[in-house]
This record gives structure tokens, sequence and C-alpha cells, in this order.
């Protein structure tokens, strides 16, 4: 499986960088959680005066071949028919994007259903879903790279647009269940602990989805790494948001990572680039309810927790003006020195 090449970000402004936040006409650590998220902005692009050009966010969608054993409260078709109004302006992302002057598009990593060209739509069809992991693979090698390399040249696209941030959403019915078996095979956590409610199943829905992805797991039992793992189980959507996180952290670009699915392909992405770590910032804290202790796991302290459990990459939307609140203050704010303010001794 190609690979990338991420640099951990050089320390040697950490000094500055520290003094230019703890200068800044404040209590010491008064702007709490928006120093550090200034800090690793400042860090990725090696400045003191950090700009966010050209947000984007891209929601990558694909059907799964799991979603026939009834794992989702919701029709396979949904997947579509959703991709259909992310391309009519209607979806929840759209109205989030657009608010917040965020470039929104979307990807077909696999839908089973043939688009016609649409301004927002990228063409990256791997196949018309994934095959049923209950039976069979997910996906062949060969499509696990096609996934990868596509996701990778879709950033570079982006990039070379003038884009330096870039937010990873996704849309799939039957998701949730391929992200739980990847959490509890990354996380080693016990699949029970991994399965949630997803689009909203109920009680016996739950205990069928568990049903089943305990059997997926059997059926899986020896998975020798992460490709293994994302050839049995994975979504050409998750893979081709881990080929695009790994490019955007190998650019030097910042990555959201959105909710539960968006997590499960940063925890890949993670084990294949460790460093991708500096370049990742972790916008929400779904209400999925497996998703705290994937957050947990990878040490993570995500922006904002309300409750959603939508994905399309809405938590990246929502928490971007934090983004640009820490990237303005630390631009914009007088010092103690400039403003004439004293210090404590
Ligand atoms: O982002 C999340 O945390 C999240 C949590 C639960 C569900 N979703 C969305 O719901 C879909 C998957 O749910 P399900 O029940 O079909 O597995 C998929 O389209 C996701 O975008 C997303
Ligand atoms: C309606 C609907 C919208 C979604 N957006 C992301 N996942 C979704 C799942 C459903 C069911």
């Amino acid at each position: 499986m190609t690979t990338y090449d991420i640099p951990k970000p050089t320390t040697e402004l950490d000094d500055a960088i520290a003094h230019k936040i703890n200068f800044k006409t404040k209590p010491l650590g008064a702007l709490g959680q928006l120093e550090s998220l200034a800090k690793q902005i400042c860090q990725i692009q090696q400045t003191l005066t950090p700009v966010l050009t050209k947000p984007s966010i891209v929601v990558f969608a694909a059907d799964h071949g799991l979603a026939k054993e009834g794992v989702s409260a919701y029709p396979q078709e949904v997947t579509h028919q959703m991709v259909l109004n992310f391309l009519g302006g209607g979806a929840a992302i759209n109205v989030f994007s657009e608010q917040q002057g965020i470039d929104l598009s979307i990807v077909d990593a696999g839908v089973n259903f043939d688009f016609g060209d649409s301004p927002n739509l990228i063409h990256a069809k791997i196949a018309m879903g994934t095959g049923n992991a209950l039976v069979e693979n997910a996906m062949s090698k060969e499509q696990l790279t096609n996934a990868i390399n596509k996701g990778a040249e879709i950033v570079r696209d982006i990039q070379s647009k003038g884009s330096n941030i870039i937010g990873f959403g996704e849309m799939g019915i039957g998701n949730t269940s391929a992200a739980s078996l990847i959490m509890s095979h990354i996380c080693q956590i016990p699949i029970e602990k991994c399965v949630g409610r997803g689009t909203g199943v109920d009680d016996d829905g739950w205990q069928k989805k568990l049903d089943i992805l305990k059997q997926v797991q059997q059926k899986h039992a020896h998975l020798a790494d992460t490709a293994a793992l994302l050839q049995a189980v994975g979504g050409f959507e998750i893979t081709m948001m881990i080929g695009a996180m790994l490019q955007a952290a190998a650019l030097g670009m910042v990555v959201l990572v959105d909710g539960f699915i968006s997590t499960s392909a940063y925890l890949c992405a993670q084990t294949l680039e460790p460093n991708i770590q500096h370049y990742a910032i972790f916008c929400h804290q779904s209400d999925e309810s497996g998703h705290q202790q994937m957050l947990e796991f990878i040490d993570a302290d995500p922006l904002l927790k309300m409750n959603l459990r939508l994905g399309e990459g809405t938590g990246c939307a929502l928490a971007y003006p934090l983004l640009q609140s820490s990237v303005d203050f630390i631009n914009k704010m007088a010092s103690f020195e400039s403003a004439g303010v004293s210090n404590k001794d």
C-alpha cells in the first residue's frame, strides 16, 4: 500500500510561538484550547503568522455490501439519494459550509448509482459498493490501492487550487459498522464497546448489528495489517479518506477530522504514518457511543461536543470558526508591550 512521507514539524519556532501567545493581552493561558490550536497551526505552517486559505470540505460517499444484512436504520438507497441532495445544495453540510465560506466537494468513491456530471461532484467510483464482509472481502487489493491513490490525487488537486486546510466528511449507509470493526481491531477493544446506534437502530436493531459484526470478525479472524483489515471490512469512502488524509498531512495542510467514521479512517492513517497526528484537529465528539473511546485511544482533545451524529463533515464546518478565531487572535491581538498594559511580575 502506498504510504506518504509525513515530516514531524520542527520545534525551532516553539519558543517564539509560546512567547507570542503568552504575551497577548490576557491572563496567561486564558484563551484555553484556542491557544493550543493556534500553536498547532503555527507549527504545521512553521510560522508566527498563520493563515487559513480556501478552506475545503470533502465528503466521500460509498455503499456497503454489509448494508443488506440490515445493520442500519435506513435503506441503502439513502446513500445515493443523499449524494443527490448534496449536489442540490439541500443537506446540512451544504448549509454549514456555505455559512462559513468553505468550499464543498462530493466524491463518489463507490456509490451504487450512476451520477451525471455536476459542478461539485468528483467521479472516483471504485465499484458500485463494497462486497458483503459477512461472506467475502469488502474489496480487492487493487481496489484498496486505487482508493488510497485516488484520495491522495483529490487532495493534491484541492491543494493546488490554494487550499491549506481540509475537512474530511463521509456518507454511506452501513458505514458505522465498518468503522466499529476498524476501531475494534486497531484499538483492541471488544466489538460490543465499539458498536453504536449509527443512524438510529433500536435495541433489537443494535443487538442484531452486534451479532452480525461478531460474525464478520469470526470470518476475518486473522488480519495481518491495516491493509488486510481494510480489504476485509473497509469501505471505499473510508479507504479513500485515508489516502486523502495522509496526502494532506504530507503537503503540510491542516487536517480536520469529523465524527466516528472519519476518525476510524484517521485511526488507520495514524497506524500507517504516526506523524499525521501533528497535522490533525479533532472537530467534535460524536454522539455515536464508541467515539469517545476512539478519541481517547489517540489522545485527541475534540473541539466541540454537541451530540452530533450526522457525519457529512458537519462537525468540521461547525468547528471551523474556532480555528479562524485561533489564527486571528495570534495575528491581530495586541501584546502587553504594544498596548501598554501591565503584565504580572
Ligand atoms: O459522524 C458520525 O459520528 C456519525 C454517527 C452516526 C451516523 N453517521 C452517518 O450515518 C450513516 C451511517 O450510519 P449507519 O447506521 O447506516 O451505519 C453515514 O452516512 C454516516 O455519515 C455519522
Ligand atoms: C437522511 C440521512 C442523512 C445522512 N447524512 C449522513 N448520513 C446520513 C444518513 C441518513 C439516513
